[in-house]
């Protein structure tokens, strides 16, 4: 019954599936969504795979049916053997899940992300320094800034976080053990589970794994320790610790949940913040009206904050309008349908693997027409920001991220930091390889060349940036 009715895709080989490009995926279905429609099946071996690459079905089946599509695939590489079930993204739906998503969500709700500002604002403004001392390095920058943020948050790190600190490279090293046992199709055993139990097998996964339950524990002890000696200043493990009894979380999955943050967090912070820079560098008539916005209502006598946000909805549309150019996640993250979902006439069948596709949605010609231009006017009517224009930057339902609030918070901030400090060009003679992007993934892209030319004086901008903001 449900065979029959599965939406149509691509033809599959009768035993091994679908087979899927090796690089530009999100491109490649993309392009399916084109020609099969708005929903398609691909397979993989025996497992059914939707893809949902239109807006409006997105938001009928990914948001209305959410409830259903709440729960993960097997991950066995990356989240039985690897994670032993301890990684909050790749956690089934049920009570565990239930109890580590409450208390993420707890901590980052948007009054409580509110805390957080002042720390977002004195690291934002690090940024500035490091782009007037050495602009070329600016992707380097973002990341460490990033990355300086999203420790502070979960530890409360205070020592310098600069990529070269060496707690900062065992946190990558590990976060990039995690994505190469995540990679699609990287083990067998994903495909045939029982090879988990053959001694010997992809014994490596339990290396990374001493190492990360080593680094993780590590953390949460550091934090305790400081907790006891009175020294620990807030953050997301401290509040996991204090509120031990209301969230009921033991140690390990404490140290997980942490440590967990960085990988979600990290990453995906620098490259919107990277996307940025390119989406001004290769659009400069867009980046003006920012620039006119920002003259306008905060001058530049002052450094813009977080009390303009409501002011400066030009600024909101360019993010947002990157957000959806280049999307973070262009393939999306996999949802499990707990039961059959009847949409179109179709049926996503209970078990499917169900991906709602940022990238292809992201190119929907009935939501955002012309979907290649960089357009931030789409989402502005008369000068405000549009409430019935979304993107799904953050995912879907009830695993929508937990981060937003913290994310957002983030970029409006550097942005406007930014914008507000320089103004941005590509420099001639070594074009930006806006191709390079077009995969804008988790991994670094490829380094352009881009001009940060000062708005405000040097002097001015080091004097009136010298109180912005605080470390907590
Ligand atoms: C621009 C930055 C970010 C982007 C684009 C982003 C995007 C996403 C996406 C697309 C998902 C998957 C949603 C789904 O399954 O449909 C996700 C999950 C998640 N994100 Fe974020 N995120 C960002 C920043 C953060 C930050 C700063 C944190 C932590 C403070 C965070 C924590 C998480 C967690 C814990 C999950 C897993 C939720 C679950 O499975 O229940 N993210 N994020």
């Amino acid at each position: 019954r449900n065979t029959r009715l599965l939406p149509p895709g691509p033809p599959a080989h009768w035993f091994w599936g679908n087979a899927m490009p090796r690089v530009n995926i999100a491109h490649t279905l993309a392009e399916w969504v084109n020609t099969y429609g708005p929903i398609l099946t691909l397979r993989q071996g025996s497992q059914v795979i939707i893809i949902i690459g239109r807006h409006q079905a997105a938001t009928e089946i990914m948001e209305k049916e959410g409830g259903a599509l709440a729960d993960r695939p097997r991950f066995v590489a990356a989240g039985e053997m690897l994670s032993h079930g301890m990684r909050i993204h790749l956690s089934p739906y049920g009570e565990k899940w239930k109890r580590l998503r409450r208390a993420v969500h707890t901590h980052f709700q948007p009054k409580a992300a509110e805390t957080y500002q002042p720390l977002q604002m004195f690291n934002a403004k690090n940024l500035i320094m490091d782009l007037l001392e050495n602009p070329k390095e600016h992707q380097r920058h973002a990341r460490r800034l990033a990355a300086s943020v999203i420790l502070r948050v979960t530890y409360g790190k205070t020592t310098p976080t600069a990529t070269t600190d060496p707690e900062v490279k065992q946190i990558h090293k590990v976060l990039q053990n995690f994505q190469m046992a995540f990679r699609p199709g990287a083990y067998l055993v994903d495909r045939i589970p029982i090879l988990k139990y053959l001694p010997g097998y992809a014994n490596h996964l339990k290396r990374w794994r001493e190492e990360e339950v080593r680094l993780f524990t590590h953390q949460l002890n550091r934090v305790r320790t400081d907790m006891r000696g009175g020294q620990a200043g807030p953050s997301f493990t401290r509040y996991l610790l204090d509120s031990v009894n209301d969230h009921s979380l033991c140690d390990e999955e404490m140290a997980y949940l942490s440590g967990a943050l960085f990988g979600a967090g990290a990453e995906t912070t620098a490259v919107s913040i990277t996307n940025m820079i390119m989406a001004a560098a290769c659009y400069p008539e867009a980046q003006k009206k920012v620039q006119a916005e920002l003259d306008k209502v905060v001058g530049r006598d002052r450094p813009p904050t977080f009390a303009d946000q409501e002011s400066l909805p030009q600024l909101q549309a360019f993010i947002e309008e990157t957000l959806r150019w280049r999307p973070i996640l262009p393939i999306g993250f996999p949802h499990r349908a707990a039961r059959d979902i009847i949409w179109g006439g179709y049926c996503i069948p209970e078990g499917a693997t169900v991906f709602g596709s940022h990238w292809a949605i992201s190119r929907d010609p009935d939501t955002f027409p012309n979907p290649e231009t960089f357009d931030p006017e789409r989402w502005l009517d008369n000068g405000k920001l549009r409430p019935d224009m979304s993107f799904f930057t953050f995912g879907f339902g009830r695993r929508v991220c937990p981060g937003q609030h913290i994310a957002n918070r983030s970029l409006y901030i550097n942005l406007a930091l930014i914008f507000w400090s320089f103004r941005i060009s590509q420099v001639p003679s070594a074009p930006i390889d806006v191709t390079a992007f077009s995969d804008s993934v988790i991994a670094s892209p490829k380094p352009f060349e881009v001009n940060f030319e000062k708005r405000i004086g040097e002097q001015a901008l080091r004097t009136m940036l010298e109180d912005y903001g605080s470390d907590i």
